[in-house]
């Protein structure tokens, strides 16, 4: 007899030979895709350059690394004010350098070779004064070499301790980048404000990373602001204070992300707190903060725009970044910055990490025509003038106020 079922005909042995083929199909893909995304994490722990790629990218790990680099920079700032370990070179420019700007800058290079080791580094220090004055080499070497994060795994990720001095002198030279409008390069003021760092005032390390022009990352330390957002500063008060749990913050910022701060002293990560401008309703109460040096920006243009804006509070006077992180924190609201040399060219390491904190804060950066930074032209901002920031909805009358005090 022949039994026959609908499960032995030759169709359905063919029907059941398809679903199988499908299924290992459907498996194997299932395996492929699996196996792709672990070994994509795991390039990207291993090689960070991995994650560069614009489609995969939020910029995070840039973060990070700015962050501990400032962080560790801090570290030996504070240690070169309060050991007051002498040795302040005298520039071409007549404006100082000192054992802090030069042992900042190594550190900063350092981290940013480990971890991003094809980027290009805009610093502002260089190395061929250490290299004929050996004793001012030395002494950098002798407080840079001990520096570290408490955190040993966070100082590993760094790159741990500078290999020897003349590596040392190698490293600060890797900021020699012509910067320039393609790729990634991070502009490095190790210390800004040196002059407010030798009086014992307000001064910033401050790190930002600029892609293809644009600026994507700021890390600014301000060991000497107050952690209190809310405390009265100004800079002729000396604000040092060793082993100070009252002062220190560090701000950072990435493009879309907002801006945070954090305690510098004891902060992780986890304690950063989102940070944004002050509104103000009536532009005649906002503050102003101001530079210190005369010769930065002109101060008596500076009082006819806040006259012509019923501005009557005093102006915050701070040197450095510090400016930009202030307004970015609501204390104070405009940051004015009006030229005095007509030829001076603003360099890109004294705003890049300020532009990115203030924009992501709720402000905007301009220069005194109204126009973004340009951040592609080099190692300078050479086609801006001045620098004026405010929260978005006051940037239009306090320019109109320039312009008219300005003659533009
Ligand atoms: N003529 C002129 N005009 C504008 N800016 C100049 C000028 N000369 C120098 N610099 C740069 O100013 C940086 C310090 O800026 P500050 O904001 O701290 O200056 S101040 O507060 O106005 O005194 C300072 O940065 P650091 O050298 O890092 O301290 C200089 O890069
Ligand atoms: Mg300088
Ligand atoms: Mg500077
Ligand atoms: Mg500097």
């Amino acid at each position: 007899m022949i039994s026959s079922t609908k499960t032995d005909s030759p169709r359905s042995r063919s029907n059941w030979l398809r679903v199988l083929s499908r299924f290992v199909l459907c498996s194997t893909l299932i395996l492929a895709l699996s196996v792709a995304l672990k070994t994509r994490s795991r390039l990207s722990l291993l090689l960070p350059s991995f994650s560069h790629h614009p489609a995969v990218m939020s910029y995070q790990q840039e973060r990070y690394i700015a962050e501990l680099a400032v962080q560790r920079a801090c570290l030996l700032t504070q240690k070169v004010f309060f050991e007051k370990a002498k040795g302040t070179v005298s520039k071409d420019d007549k404006s100082p350098v000192t054992i802090g700007d030069f042992g900042a800058q190594a550190l900063i290079i350092q981290a940013i070779r480990k971890n991003f080791p094809n980027d290009e580094i805009v610093g502002e220090e260089e190395a061929s004064s250490l290299r004929q004055d050996k004793d001012l080499s030395a002494e950098i070497w002798r407080i840079a070499k001990d520096i570290k994060l408490d955190d040993a795994e966070s100082d590993k990720v760094l790159g741990g301790p500078l290999p020897s001095e003349e590596s040392m002198l190698d490293i600060i030279d890797q900021g020699n980048s012509a910067g320039g409008p393609k790729g990634r390069i991070w502009a490095l003021d190790p210390i800004d404000g040196t002059k407010g760092f030798l009086r014992g005032g307000q001064y910033a390390v401050c790190l930002g990373l600029i892609v293809d022009g644009d600026v994507k990352v700021g890390a600014i330390g301000t060991p000497n602001l107050p952690v209190d957002d809310n405390a009265t500063i100004d800079a002729s008060t000396g604000t040092q204070q060793e082993g100070s749990s009252t002062n220190g913050i560090l701000f950072s910022a990435v493009l879309g992300e907002g801006a945070t701060s954090r305690p510098l002293s004891t902060g992780t990560l986890a304690q950063s707190k989102p940070i944004s401008m002050r509104p103000v309703a009536n532009i005649a109460d906002a503050v102003f903060c101001e530079g210190v040096e005369a010769a930065h920006s002109a101060q008596g243009d500076n009082a006819a725009v806040a006259s012509l804006l019923g501005i009557t509070a005093p102006s915050v006077r701070l040197d450095s970044q510090a400016k930009y992180c202030s307004i970015a924190r609501g204390a104070g609201d405009i940051y004015l910055r009006l030229p005095v040399k007509k030829d001076y060219q603003e360099k890109i390491w004294d705003h890049a990490a300020g532009d990115i904190l203030v924009r992501e804060a709720g402000g905007q950066v301009t220069d005194i025509y109204g126009n973004r930074l340009d951040f592609s032209k080099g190692r300078t901002l050479a086609v801006n003038k001045g620098v004026v920031a405010s929260p978005k909805a006051l940037q239009d009358q306090v320019i109109g106020a320039v312009k008219t005090v300005l003659k533009l």
